[in-house]
């Protein structure tokens, strides 16, 4: 199927009031009970990542939960490490931490301290961006291990938040909706 952001769009669903009163959340989930569609959006940003980066990027990093999703599945059609920012307590041995604020809470991210060697290039990739205090703390997880991210991929970016505006490196966002 080709990449149609308008039906990709359509396929998640808003949901009200969640997880907290006046949260418009953003449903991903649907979109991976459709094989086609979620294939159009792998194969959207693979391309978009070739293009961008003569070289091979060395890594994705993707977001726990649903970045995981999106990064493992676009890591494997590039032939790049994945790697994993998660929520504190879930990796063994030595971690890299920092705390952050998103856009219904507070939580702390971590990184494996030996996941990416000074130099290396990565794409961070994520499901949404809303405050972008996710998103900022994943560069700062790269960072203090003396990687470069090279860009911040979203598949959805909620307009009013300003999110992307604290971001050091260039964002590429699928599609943009209202927060
Ligand atoms: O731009 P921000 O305001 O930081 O919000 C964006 C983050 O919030 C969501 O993750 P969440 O922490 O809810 O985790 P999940 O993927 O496990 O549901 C989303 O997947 C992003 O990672
Ligand atoms: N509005 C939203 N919908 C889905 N995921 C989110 N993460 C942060 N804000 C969100």
């Amino acid at each position: 199927m080709e990449f149609n952001s308008e039906h990709i769009k359509s396929i998640i669903r808003i949901v009200p009031d969640f997880p907290k009163k006046g949260i418009h959340f953003y449903d991903i989930f649907p979109l991976f009970q459709n094989p086609a569609a979620l294939e159009s959006v792998i194969t959207h940003i693979t391309d978009h990542i070739k293009a961008q980066n003569k070289e091979p990027v060395d890594a994705i990093v993707g977001l726990d939960a649903r970045g995981f999703l999106f990064g493992a599945l676009v890591c494997a059609r590039l032939g790049v490490p994945f790697v994993p920012v998660r929520k504190a307590g879930k990796l063994p041995g030595q971690t890299v931490q920092v705390c952050y604020t998103k856009e219904y809470g507070q939580d702390v991210f971590e990184m494996q301290s030996d996941a990416i060697k000074p130099g290396q290039k990565v794409v961070v990739i994520d499901d949404l961006i809303a405050t972008g205090g996710s998103a900022l703390a994943a560069g700062e997880l790269v960072a203090q291990l003396g990687g470069q991210v090279v860009e911040f991929i979203f598949m959805i970016e909620l307009e009013g938040l300003d999110g992307t505006a604290q971001l050091k490196s260039p964002v590429y966002s699928l599609f943009k909706c209202p927060c």
